[in-house]
């Protein structure tokens, strides 16, 4: 089986990548990274340290790379791979969809009536589903009928901690022992691939949800208050009682309502938040609250890690007071070289907190959710 990855980052090269070459698939990664490129292109494998108790080194084999600019490059791999999967992050999938178009026109013009399937491996709600609804705006009608028989589109959620590594070697990732990829099998065409490592579920909602609003809520919010208290690191921040207090009590409202959505068991949901409490205070990984809390206007938005968490605790009647304050601490977070801290700490300057967080998440201007968010940050700047 052949695959094309796009994004040869940190969960490119440290998971998915990893994953499938793993499995025997020959992986050939699309990355804007020359140099990264470069390096895959000539070596064709690269390290990957598992970091737990003990340090493992793996040596991932199988691959190789073509460079994103060179788009007749990537487009042939389109036409004739078998599987293509993302890890770009979730702004760059717009990007990513116009080339996915013109790939699938050609495979299509040149004939090929196999099956391919297309797995978006990022931290977002249905994010496969919202690629293929992008890829589709850029295809010309006369393909669609085409591309719904033969181009399977799964929706999938991924775990796995990994920060950037800080090895000499360009291609070396770290990354921690715990991995989850589950992925959406009533979506996929022709015979659904039986890969080691890869989850299969006809369940996907509950499962990416259980992830984003159970370790994506807790971890962000980790590192705003984190910031706040003059921390850099992960383990630092949820190594303050007073933080971790905080995170997990936030993830428990969380949890209520994701116990409630989808029926998971409750005492298995409390152990499930425990084990990734100490995946953050994992002492062999160095992650920098800068890496977890980028993108703050993505994150903050309505479907996201803050605000859907929050709307579910409004529909059962849930107490919200802690993700009510992890709201309130991302207006404290400053990095001028993330352009949307930048954005969101311009108009929260010129507008106020509300209108700021009103227009961001698009919770009702006037709602009780709204002012008390701006109580718990007047209740933060003093305390
Ligand atoms: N790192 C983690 O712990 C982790 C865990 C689970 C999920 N995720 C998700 O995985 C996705 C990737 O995260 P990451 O940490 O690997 O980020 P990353 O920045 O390490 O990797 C992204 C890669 O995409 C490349 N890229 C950017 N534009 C591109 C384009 N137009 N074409 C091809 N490649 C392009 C970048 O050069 C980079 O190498 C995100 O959606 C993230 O939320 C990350
Ligand atoms: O990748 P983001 O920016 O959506 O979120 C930052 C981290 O919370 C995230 O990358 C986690 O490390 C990851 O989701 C763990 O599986």
């Amino acid at each position: 089986m052949k695959n094309l990855h796009f994004g040869a980052g940190n969960i490119g090269r440290g998971f998915i990548g990893k994953l499938l070459a793993d499995a025997g698939v020959h992986v050939t990664f699309a990355d804007v990274a020359d140099e990264l490129i470069t390096a895959l292109q000539e070596r064709k494998s690269y390290p990957v340290r598992v970091v737990g108790s003990e340090v493992q080194v793996d040596t991932v084999t199988n691959v190789d790379a073509v460079n994103s600019k060179n788009n007749q490059a990537v487009l042939d791999q389109i036409a004739s791979t078998d599987l293509i999967t993302t890890a770009v992050g979730p702004n760059v999938l717009n990007i990513i969809a116009k080339t996915l178009a013109e790939g699938l026109a050609l495979r299509i013009d040149q004939g090929n009536e196999s099956y391919l399937n297309i797995i978006a491996c990022e931290n977002m709600v249905r994010g496969t589903s919202h690629l293929k609804a992008e890829v589709l705006k850029h295809l010309d009608d006369s393909y669609h009928a085409k591309v719904e028989a033969l181009v399977g589109f799964a929706d999938s959620a991924v775990d796995r901690i990994v920060p950037p590594s800080d090895s000499d070697d360009i291609l070396e990732v770290t990354v921690e022992e715990f991995s989850e990829w589950i992925v959406d099998q009533s979506q996929f065409k022709g015979d659904v691939p039986d890969i080691k490592g890869m989850e299969l579920t006809d369940n996907l909602m509950a499962f990416v949800e259980r992830k984003l609003f159970t370790l994506n809520t807790g971890h962000l919010i980790t590192a705003y208050l984190g910031a706040l208290a003059g921390y850099k690191t992960i383990r630092e921040a949820i190594e303050d009682d007073a933080v971790k207090a905080d995170v997990k009590a936030a993830m428990q409202e969380s949890g209520e309502v994701l116990v409630r959505r989808y029926g998971f068991d409750a005492k298995a949901h409390a152990a499930y938040i425990e084990k990734i409490l100490g995946r953050f205070a994992n002492p062999y990984l160095v992650d920098e609250i800068d890496r977890v809390g980028r993108q703050p206007i993505r994150k903050l938005g309505p479907a996201d890690r803050l605000t859907k968490p929050l709307l579910g605790t409004m529909e059962y009647g849930i107490a919200n007071d802690h993700l009510i304050k992890g709201m309130a601490a991302a207006f404290f977070y400053i990095n001028e070289e993330d352009p949307q801290a930048v954005e969101l700490q311009a108009m929260f300057a010129d507008k106020g907190l509300k209108q700021t967080l009103a227009h961001y998440s698009e919770l009702p201007l006037d709602s009780d959710e709204v002012a008390r968010v701006e109580a718990a940050y007047q209740a933060l700047k003093s305390a």
